[in-house]
């Protein structure tokens, strides 16, 4: 799926070029006539989308707020854009943010150059082509909030050991960052850090790896790839891939024996949700979470860990600068306002890491002088909207050209918080005020109690009277599994136990 985020709904050229889009690329489209729209949609698809393009945003706000919607919702999806006036900083603002530009002054061309683009990405799937890589390193992480410290801390140990390390925390906690480090301060920076994520693993870990260009048997288990194996989303693995795995780690284990810490591939998991949870619903296998968990370290949400935010930002700021051309580097805040980091520590953060960067782009953009203020850090507009504090627009309509996520979207359209309210997902009755059939009643019902309950399934299944099983296979059923449900999502910080720090490895 591709989302399309327009303002309003689209022009006609713009209209003529996305059909032809779609026919000629053979994707789903999905328009959203406004930011609310695109955030309904986010938070009520099951797939994450594609590719998201903020199709006639002429300014960089609008990109940059689209991209913080992006960042809340955990999508990593590329965010491309075609903004017709752009000074230069604003330029440089969006290229750091990792905003990829479309080709061609009409929308029939920049279709086309989305078109080339989706082809171009079709070769790389669960990359994430549109971040640009600017390394944090051990010692910036470890500056950056005790957390963070105590996992580098922790993670250096697991190096000097040679210990295959997991880390656990939500989407966009910076478990990746976190690995990059680690890789690069290891004896294997020389050698590259290969990423194997889920979507890549539907034929098999076999193909998965020839497409990285590694061979399974001599790249991981006679270790000739070298470098570090980051196995993304751990926690998603098909069951098929989870035991070609186990299996070969087994083997991998008797081969190099007690010598693993000189072994030339270092391995890295991460999971969204705690291991351990899946391994007792019986959703992940126990001996490959033993396999992987020598050295668990867990980066838990970012709302439970506010010491650790003005530290991040300022990292993030930092790198931002670090990463424009020096005349450039003129123009921009170097810091930030007592105040704002108030402010921003006063946030829920339920995008974790990536929605801080976000918000950090945007302020660092809007910006006038070296400091950033609190008003800078505000959230978006849309974002108080969804908070309640403006009313309604009214304007969560959809041009859709996929019917199951019309109905879907209209279900949840309007929130007026970010959790929802009550009367906008149960609605018992249909447009023609008929009851609706049972299950989709009981879909509602499940919806709303795992929003209501924060994401807590072990709380669902206790107020709704089922078991945990019974309620995974209804979500599964529902295709509401929780980690890809952003209504879960919308909460996955209090799915974490409070409080719960970095295990000692
Ligand atoms: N300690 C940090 N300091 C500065 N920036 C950070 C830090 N941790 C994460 N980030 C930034 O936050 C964003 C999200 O981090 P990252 O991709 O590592 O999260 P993740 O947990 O791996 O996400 P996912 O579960 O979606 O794979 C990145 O842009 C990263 O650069």
């Amino acid at each position: 799926m591709v989302l399309v985020v327009c303002n309003g709904q689209p022009e006609r050229p713009l209209r003529a070029a996305l059909a032809g889009l779609a026919a000629q690329a053979r994707v789903v489209l999905q328009i959203a006539p406004s930011l609310a729209a695109a955030r309904n949609i986010l938070a009520t698809q099951t797939r994450a989308p594609r590719a998201v393009v903020a199709a006639d945003a002429d300014t960089a706000a609008p990109v940059l707020d689209l991209l913080e919607i992006l960042r809340m919702h955990g999508a990593s999806a590329p965010l491309l854009a075609a903004p017709a006036a752009l000074t230069p900083a604003e330029a440089a603002a969006l290229q750091d943010a990792g905003v990829e530009f479309l080709a061609g002054v009409t929308p029939e061309r920049q279709m086309r150059s989305l078109q080339e683009r989706l082809q171009a990405a079709g070769d790389a799937p669960g990359g994430r082509r549109g971040e640009r890589r600017a390394e944090l390193s051990l010692d910036d992480l470890a500056a950056t909030g005790e957390t963070m410290a105590r996992a580098v801390a922790q993670g250096r140990r697991a190096l000097g050991a040679g210990l295959p390390v997991l880390v656990e925390g939500p989407s966009g906690a910076g478990k990746l960052t976190l690995v990059r480090a680690l890789h690069a301060a290891g004896m294997r920076r020389q050698r590259p850090l290969r990423q194997l994520d889920a979507p890549m693993l539907e034929a098999g870990l076999g193909a998965a790896t020839a497409a990285m260009g590694v061979d399974v048997e001599r790249g991981l288990i006679n270790d000739e790839a070298g470098g570090s194996l980051y196995l993304r989303n751990v926690d998603r693995w098909p069951t098929v891939a989870q035991a070609e795995l186990a299996e070969l780690l087994r083997r991998r284990g008797a081969r190099h024996g007690r010598v693993a810490a000189v072994a030339p591939l270092r391995i890295f998991a991460g999971s969204r949700q705690p291991l351990i949870d899946l391994v007792r619903e019986g959703r992940f296998r126990e001996d490959l979470y033993y396999l992987l968990s020598v050295a668990p370290l867990t980066l838990t949400p970012l709302a439970l860990r506010p010491e650790d935010i003005s530290g991040m930002a300022q990292a993030m700021l930092e790198r931002l600068r670090a990463s424009r051309a020096a005349p450039l580097q003129r123009d921009m805040p170097d810091a930030f306002s007592d105040a704002a980091l108030q402010r921003l520590q006063s946030e829920d953060w339920p995008g974790n890491a990536s929605q801080l960067r976000a918000r950090v782009m945007r302020a660092a953009h809007a910006a006038a002088g070296p400091i950033i203020t609190a008003d800078h850090v505000a959230p978006p507009r849309l974002a108080n909207q969804l908070a309640g504090d403006d009313e309604p627009t009214g304007d969560h309509g959809f041009w859709l050209m996929d019917e199951a996520a019309v109905s879907q979207a209209a279900h949840a359209a309007g929130p007026p918080t970010p959790c929802g309210q009550i009367h906008d997902i149960l609605d018992i009755f249909d447009g023609q005020g008929d009851l609706r059939p049972l299950a989709e009643i009981e879909a509602g019902v499940i919806r709303f109690a795992v929003r209501h309950y924060r994401g807590q399934m072990s709380e669902v299944s206790r107020r709704l009277g089922i078991g945990r099983s019974t309620l995974y296979r209804k979500l599964k059923d529902l295709d509401m599994m929780p980690e890809r449900d952003a209504l879960a999502d919308c909460d996955a910080a209090r799915s974490w136990p409070e409080g719960a720090a970095a295990q000692p490895s």
